[in-house]
């Protein structure tokens, strides 16, 4: 019998949310989002040479892998069933120029790197980028000149290097170098060479952000970056304007979209799901993972709660799955449930 002297008063006292609350079932029984195996894409670094597996400073548990150690790393992933996985290249400092010229050349060390992954793993998918930053002596995206990024001659530029990724066996181009027009580009250059059937994963409002430091360490880009990327990334300020840029990736032919980084951006996950149903990604950006890693290293947070916690708040913001360094660390854990 309830004490009338309480302050919960009547009609509040048959609102009871607790109830389904109450004990493990019934919370396994309402939950809303699930986060599984199947939300799952894995960025991997790789660089020349053989038998290297190099740890990354910034990145604690993340490697640098040349190919033949990227293939036993991409086996283990399908046999977590992690569906696919996103490479990116840290190439030779020589090889880096002013447009990104290694970027055209058929059998570079990404192209390498999906050719020798698709024979040994047929069944994992390989999501290629197509930014010139990996390949550029400045660290930018596209080519500079006179100190402006040029839009159209890097978009040119970009459809090349996404047919020969094409070629090489990638399943999806992810253009991540926020040019404007290149999704119509890369589409319209795609089907003309025959891959009909490689879609393309809009990295579609990508952010201005702090976020990408540990990356940009990963791939040996800090130290080269002249400048900022303010003139092709969007305004961490603007909301509205990053859907209006995911709007036109969806009508030049976009097959997925992305938001990049994650959760300081979780706002923009919901309204870009909402607004064009897309299958919808997050990327769980290199500073997202550092800044978990690091605190759960001081003993600060439980990292691996917080791990599982943030890729669930991308559910239920609406994503359809998240490419996160997290992804054999979480599939080994979701696979023991
Ligand atoms: N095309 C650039 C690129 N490709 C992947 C990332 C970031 C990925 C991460 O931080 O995990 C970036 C951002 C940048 O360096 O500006």
């Amino acid at each position: 019998m309830q004490d009338k002297t309480h302050l919960v008063d009547e009609i509040t006292g048959h609102r009871r949310m607790r109830r389904n609350r109450k004990a493990d079932w019934t919370r396994r029984l309402v939950q809303e989002n699930r986060l599984t195996v199947d939300d799952l894409i894995w960025p991997i670094f790789i660089v020349p040479g053989t038998g290297i597996v190099d740890p990354i400073a910034a990145m604690p548990g993340v490697n640098r892998m040349s190919v033949d150690k990227a293939v036993e790393a991409a086996k283990e992933a399908a046999d977590l069933g992690i569906p696919a996985i996103a490479t990116f290249p840290d190439i030779e400092m020589e090889l880096r120029d002013e447009t990104g010229s290694n970027s055209l050349v058929a059998n570079n060390l990404i192209n390498q790197t999906t050719a020798a992954i698709k024979k040994a793993v047929p069944n994992i998918g390989i999501i290629t980028d197509v930014a010139l930053d990996p390949f550029t002596s400045h660290g930018h995206d596209g080519i500079l000149r006179d100190g402006e990024i040029v839009n159209d001659e890097t978009v040119d530029q970009i459809v090349k290097a996404a047919i020969l990724q094409a070629d090489a066996g990638a399943d999806i181009i992810a253009p991540s170098e926020m040019m404007d027009g290149r999704i119509g580009a890369i589409r319209r250059g795609l089907d003309a060479a025959g891959h009909q059937n490689v879609g393309i994963m809009s990295y579609a409002t990508k952010f201005s952000s702090g976020f990408y430091g540990p990356y940009r360490e990963a791939i040996n880009t800090k130290g080269l970056l002249k400048g900022d990327k303010n003139s092709y990334y969007i305004n961490p300020a603007n909301g509205t304007e990053a859907i209006r840029d995911a709007a036109l990736d969806v009508e030049e032919g976009a097959d997925m979209l992305m938001i990049k980084p994650g959760l300081a951006y979780i706002d923009i996950c919901w309204r870009v799901k909402e607004a064009f149903g897309l299958p919808t990604f997050a990327y769980q950006v290199s500073g997202e993972y550092s800044q978990i890693k690091a605190a759960a290293m001081n003993g600060w947070i439980d990292g691996e709660r917080i791990m599982m916690e943030t890729l669930l708040a991308f559910k239920r913001a609406g994503c359809d799955g998240i490419l996160t360094y997290f992804a054999p660390e979480v599939a080994r854990i979701l696979a023991k449930r």
